[in-house]
């Protein structure tokens, strides 16, 4: 009504902005990967809230496209600064979403894909924001592991703190309530499509916008 009152207002049609999407899931579970074939498929539609971290960069990651890879004096000061959105601490580092990260994609008219973990989901549930929300979750725990120990991007004492809190994220995503959408990954391209489908509405909206 209200969106429609200031259509006439202004004598063209006012859209909503599109409603951000958040993915998250136990490390290892394929988010990123479902995530860039999707950036990669929808270009104009989706933009990436790139996070600040404090771990290091891991081979062919890129500062700012990534991820911001900070000092944790840096990431601190800008918490304490009100910069961020939501942050947690994960398997030892520092992660946040900053403000401007999502205004960023937002201010293109573009879905905000935000790629956190489930405190995270907590911690955004408390905010405006109003994401769907998805989980990405593995088909069993053991091939959680078999895929993080194939990825060889953590040392054996970082492998056991994302197992860890793995477990833990594979119980919160059953809790009711939290998530739109519980996508197992299996077979990648079946759960690439699955997503894509959870997402098509969304998807044309913007698309409607754009034009
Ligand atoms: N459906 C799948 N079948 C087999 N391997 C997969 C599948 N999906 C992803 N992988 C592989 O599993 C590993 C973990 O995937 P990915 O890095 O995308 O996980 P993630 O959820 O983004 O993890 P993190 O939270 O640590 O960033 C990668 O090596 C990826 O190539
Ligand atoms: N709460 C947040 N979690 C985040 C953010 N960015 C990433 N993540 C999550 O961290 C883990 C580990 O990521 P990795 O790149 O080190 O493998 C994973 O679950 C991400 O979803 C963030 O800004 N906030």
């Amino acid at each position: 009504m209200l969106v429609r009152h200031i259509s006439n207002l202004i004598g063209r049609p006012v859209m909503a902005k599109p409603r951000p999407v958040v993915v998250s899931g136990p490390s290892g579970a394929g988010k990123s990967t479902l995530l860039k074939l999707l950036l990669e498929e929808y270009d104009q539609v989706f933009g990436f809230s790139v996070s600040h971290t404090t771990r290091n960069p891991r081979p062919g990651e890129e500062n700012g496209r990534d991820y911001y890879f900070v000092s944790r004096e840096e990431m601190l000061h800008g918490i304490d600064a009100g910069e961020f959105i939501e942050n947690a601490e994960f398997s030892g580092n520092i992660y946040g979403t900053s403000k401007k990260a999502v205004q960023e994609v937002q201010a293109r008219n573009q879905i905000c894909i935000l790629d956190i973990d489930m405190q995270g989901v907590r911690n955004i549930k408390k905010t405006d924001l109003c994401p769907i929300y998805i989980s990405i979750q593995p088909p069993s725990f053991e091939i959680l592991e078999q895929r993080l120990r194939q990825r060889k991007t953590e040392t054996e004492e970082s492998l056991q703190k994302r197992l860890a809190a793995a477990k833990l994220d594979m119980e919160f995503s059953k809790e009711p309530g939290i998530f739109d959408e519980v996508l197992i990954n299996d077979v990648l391209e079946d759960t690439y499509i699955r997503l894509r489908s959870v997402l098509s509405e969304e998807i044309q909206r913007v698309r409607a916008l754009q034009n």
